[in-house]
């Protein structure tokens, strides 16, 4: 385990000064799962200021202590199990028509990647993904930003006479995702005491950027089960989410957990009619540390049938120039930028990531997905010193 540097405003504190802050259920936030807030958007529609005031109560915490809340009132049950009965029927094909789509076929890190082919902390992970974009054309412009030329290309869509069923739900999903994540941001701006403009330019002026993926964690056999009885079977890898300022996600069985700021784990399993949010690093870069993007993973033995989870990743579009927000301001909205936290992840932001967070991205990109980055990319992998 290891205490991340944290930004600069901690510099003039002593590490040791620091408490480690534990989760605990900060009065007035809505109960969610074992206190992991519970944020109601329908209480913003009541118009009783005590419902506005348990809404941000709940968002607050989440921000400031958990880095994960529970979003109710976004999407119902049933189009939660449409989306996943979607991804699962594309899960279920044969290997080789899933091969079809192989994200080691495309210089855009789209498309699918095999069990075991995304790494996260140096580790294969127990997982197959579909990666989806904006669906744009390649750019080849060699003035063209580098990143553009890396990460921008049309998404690889399986043949619908094979999945009738699988676009339409999908991109509803996804496009739900993407209209709450914005209502969201929209909240916390106010909770972080900075004006409505941070959002036009972060993500109206310029298209946001899009990453969207569907997992599937396949269950333990009862051998390995038998093999494994304690520990962590990774899933995914403990990690903070590098490129996203939130990450929005459904799933159909328990399996994620998420770090304890004293270094211990919290599972975070579905709840129905609900999304699962947490808040990425460059939102945490963004204020400071203040809002946490806490340290998550995925520990395959909880699972039972074979589990699928739909995440999506809020990110401003890598061109808008950022910086982090004053910190004057923050402190005068009351945000708290005083804390450290433990956490498994490997991690040492320290600001200056925001100028470039394309870069960060492609950075990122090339660790999970190194079977693409060293066919295509070779100079990344080499700048990156990824094996
Ligand atoms: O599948 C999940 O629940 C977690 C996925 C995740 O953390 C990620 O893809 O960044
Ligand atoms: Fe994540």
């Amino acid at each position: 385990m290891t205490v991340p540097q944290s930004p600069d405003v901690h510099q003039s504190v002593s590490p040791s000064s620091i408490p480690i802050t534990k989760l605990e259920l900060q009065p007035g936030a809505a109960p969610g799962v074992d206190n992991i807030p519970l944020v109601d958007l329908d209480l913003l529609k009541t118009g009783n200021p005590e419902d506005e005031k348990q809404f941000y109560d709940a968002l607050r915490s989440a921000l400031f202590d958990y880095g994960f809340l529970y979003i109710k009132g976004a999407i119902t049950q049933d189009d939660i199990e449409e989306a996943i009965g979607a991804a699962k029927t594309f899960f279920a094909l044969p290997l080789a028509t899933k091969l079809l789509l192989d994200a080691r076929d495309d210089p855009h890190f789209r498309g699918y990647m095999h069990l075991c082919g995304e790494v996260t902390q140096f580790k294969s992970n127990l997982r197959e993904n579909l990666d989806f974009g904006f669906d744009e054309a390649e750019v080849t412009d060699p003035s063209a930003p580098l990143w553009q030329r890396v990460l921008e290309g049309p998404n690889r869509w399986p043949d619908p006479a094979l999945l009738p069923n699988f676009r339409a739900p999908i991109e509803r999903y996804f496009t739900t995702c993407h209209t709450t994540s914005l209502l969201l941001f929209r909240h916390i701006v106010r909770i972080l005491g900075c004006s409505e403009s941070h959002i036009q330019r972060l993500f109206v002026d310029n298209p946001p950027f899009l990453f969207a993926k569907l997992a599937f964690y396949p269950a333990l056999s009862e051998e390995e089960e038998r093999n494994q009885p304690e520990g962590f079977v990774q899933g995914i890898g403990p990690h903070r989410d590098a490129g996203s300022w939130l990450t929005l996600l459904v799933q159909d069985e328990p399996g994620l957990q998420v770090q304890r700021h004293d270094g211990t784990w919290l599972d975070a399993p579905p709840v129905p009619g609900t999304i699962v949010a947490n808040i990425g690093l460059p939102l945490e870069l963004f204020t400071h540390g203040a809002a946490r993007a806490t340290t998550h993973r995925v520990d395959t033995r909880q699972i039972r049938r074979g589990r699928t989870s739909l995440p999506y990743f809020l990110m401003p579009n890598f061109s808008t120039p950022l910086s982090q927000l004053p910190l004057s301001s923050l402190l005068a909205a009351g945000v708290p930028v005083d804390k450290r936290f433990v956490t498994d992840a490997d991690s040492s932001w320290n600001g200056e990531e925001l100028r470039d967070l394309g870069e960060r991205w492609m950075l990122n990109r090339t660790k999970q997905y190194p079977e693409v980055a060293k066919k295509y990319w070779p100079e990344l992998v080499e700048k990156y010193g990824v094996k």
